[in-house]
């Protein structure tokens, strides 16, 4: 049988995509604007109490396009932490002026492709400093994000689970190498969510530069993890919505 990686888990994950009913954000009067802001700034503004207590990050960014218009990304202990979250955020006046777009749940996950393929020396991963500040990390407030989900192929000739342990870190070392010549350009958080949702893994870009992720992107797909194994769920790219910068968005 062949050997599954092993993965460390640290914090879930929901990005919940929403579209602006703007007909009916323009309909409302002054008041019912107003109490919908402030009910918005109110939830966005107890997101800064969990990232202070080091329960969570959370980050919105506005989605260029028709497949939505904002992405709340939420980064929480429990699946019932984001339950909460989703909910707390349709109680709110301002929910009655968005639609549900899109949503993925998945967890923040590592695996042990880098560390050799060896399953550690047996003490707490999330011990060591770097582990857990990637397992639970502080999410960027860079300019602009691009989410997509992906899946690994299994199909008979190319079945990225039939691979040995020693070939998957072969190829994960050269993906790795790619990736790494985008430092300090593209921050990747990568979430598991095999189980959890209808791809295996949610991939979430962060960058200044916006066409830094059409470059770390294309590059990939010509390294054969992503060349021969990878299938691409669709793509959402946004721009990073402050409380400030969301207000504008909503002024008529
Ligand atoms: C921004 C750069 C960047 C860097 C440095 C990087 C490095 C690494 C390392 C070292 C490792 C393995 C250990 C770990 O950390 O888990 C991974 C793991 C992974 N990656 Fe990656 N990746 C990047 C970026 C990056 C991108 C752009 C994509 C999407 C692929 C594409 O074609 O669109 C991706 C995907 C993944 C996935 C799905 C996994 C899990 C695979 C599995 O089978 O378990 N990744 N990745």
């Amino acid at each position: 049988m062949n050997e599954a990686a092993l993965t460390l888990e640290g914090w879930y994950a929901l990005h919940d995509f929403r579209s602006l009913n703007w007909t009916a954000w323009t309909a409302a009067d002054d008041e019912e604007r107003a109490v919908a802001l402030e009910e918005l700034h109110a939830f966005m503004q107890e997101w800064d109490t969990v990232e202070e207590a080091k329960e969570g990050s959370t980050t919105v960014y506005s989605i260029v396009g028709q497949k939505a218009d904002f992405v709340m990304m939420f980064l929480r202990e429990s699946l019932e932490a984001l339950n909460q979250l989703e909910t707390a955020f349709n109680k709110i006046a301002f929910a009655q002026y968005t639609t549900k777009s899109y949503s993925y749940v998945s967890i923040v996950e590592l695996s042990n492709y880098a560390a050799g393929g060896s399953a550690g020396d047996g003490s707490d991963p999330m011990q060591n400093p770097h582990v857990a500040a990637r397992l639970k990390p502080v999410l960027p407030q860079m300019k602009h994000i691009c989410f997509y989900p992906m899946n690994k192929k299994r199909e008979l000739a190319d079945n990225w689970y039939m691979l040995d342990m020693e070939k998957r870190r072969e190829l994960m070392h050269s993906h790795g190498l790619i990736g790494r010549g985008y430092a300090g350009k593209v921050k990747q958080i990568i979430t598991g969510s095999v189980g959890f949702d209808d791809w295996e893994w949610g991939v979430t870009l962060f960058a200044d530069d916006a066409l830094q992720f059409k470059k770390l992107v294309y590059e990939m797909r010509f390294d054969e993890v992503s060349a021969r194994y990878g299938e691409f769920g669709p793509f959402y790219v946004g721009n990073l919505l402050t409380l400030d910068s969301f207000e504008e968005l909503l002024k008529l």
